[in-house]
């Protein structure tokens, strides 16, 4: 199990402080939302911040892209210092050529899907994926509830992934806490996005060794 903490729920005056703090417990990967203000209700980072970043963390850095047209961005990610990066399947009409993009930067490559999205949309691509993100809410804010209808998705996946023997993580995203980690985990989920749960506590390591734990 592999636990990232979104720096969404950070306090973005002290960014530097807050990773270091995080990074302390020993985990693995920051996710990173980048939000356009047209496909998500909301506006947060760019590349500049992957690249003032990347020098002070070694974990990876994990860009989740919910923004229109992202064949556009991704160079741009990848050269900030990106080490895995996700697309909305519903802003990719051309979504083959969008993971090569991907790929062609030799990072991880990995496709969002929002909650409504079905899983099947993936399955013509999906051997070609290094990583599918599973939206367990609505994207665009953090700090919302859990949909539990989403279990029944990522099992679809897990059965998809695990039928043609491949070798793709499933990323869980959105209400990620004590009481989800462990249904989204049985479902087959190993790495998981947490934003409120981590940042919005006071004491980090005592909320990622509770994460952990589950
Ligand atoms: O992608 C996101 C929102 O679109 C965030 O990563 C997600 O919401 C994490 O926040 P929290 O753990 O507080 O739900």
């Amino acid at each position: 199990m592999r636990i990232a903490p979104s720096i969404l729920a950070a306090d973005f005056a002290n960014l530097e402080s807050e990773i270091k703090d995080v990074e302390a417990s020993d985990i693995d990967l920051l996710h990173i939302d980048v939000m356009d203000g047209h496909f998500v209700p909301n506006i947060t980072m760019g590349s500049n911040v992957v690249g003032a970043l990347r020098p002070l963390t070694d974990c990876e850095l994990d860009v989740h892209l919910m923004i229109e047209n992202p064949d556009q961005y991704i160079s741009d990610f990848a050269d900030a210092g990106a080490d895995m990066i996700s697309v909305h399947v519903e802003t990719c009409p051309h979504l083959h050529r969008t993971i090569q993009l991907i790929k062609e930067k030799n990072i991880k490559a990995g496709v969002a899907l929002n909650p409504a999205t079905p899983i099947e949309i993936i399955e013509p691509i999906i051997q070609d994926l290094d990583f599918i993100l599973i939206m367990t809410v609505n994207p665009g804010f953090g700090g919302q509830v859990f949909i539990e209808s989403m279990l029944g998705k990522i099992r679809k996946a897990k059965s998809l992934i695990d039928e043609r023997g491949l070798e793709i993580a499933i990323e869980v995203d959105g209400g990620i806490n004590e009481d989800t980690l462990g249904l989204c985990r049985k479902a087959g989920a190993e790495l998981f996005v947490a934003g409120s749960s981590i940042f919005g506590q006071s004491n980090r390591s005592i909320a990622i060794d509770k994460l952990r734990g589950v």
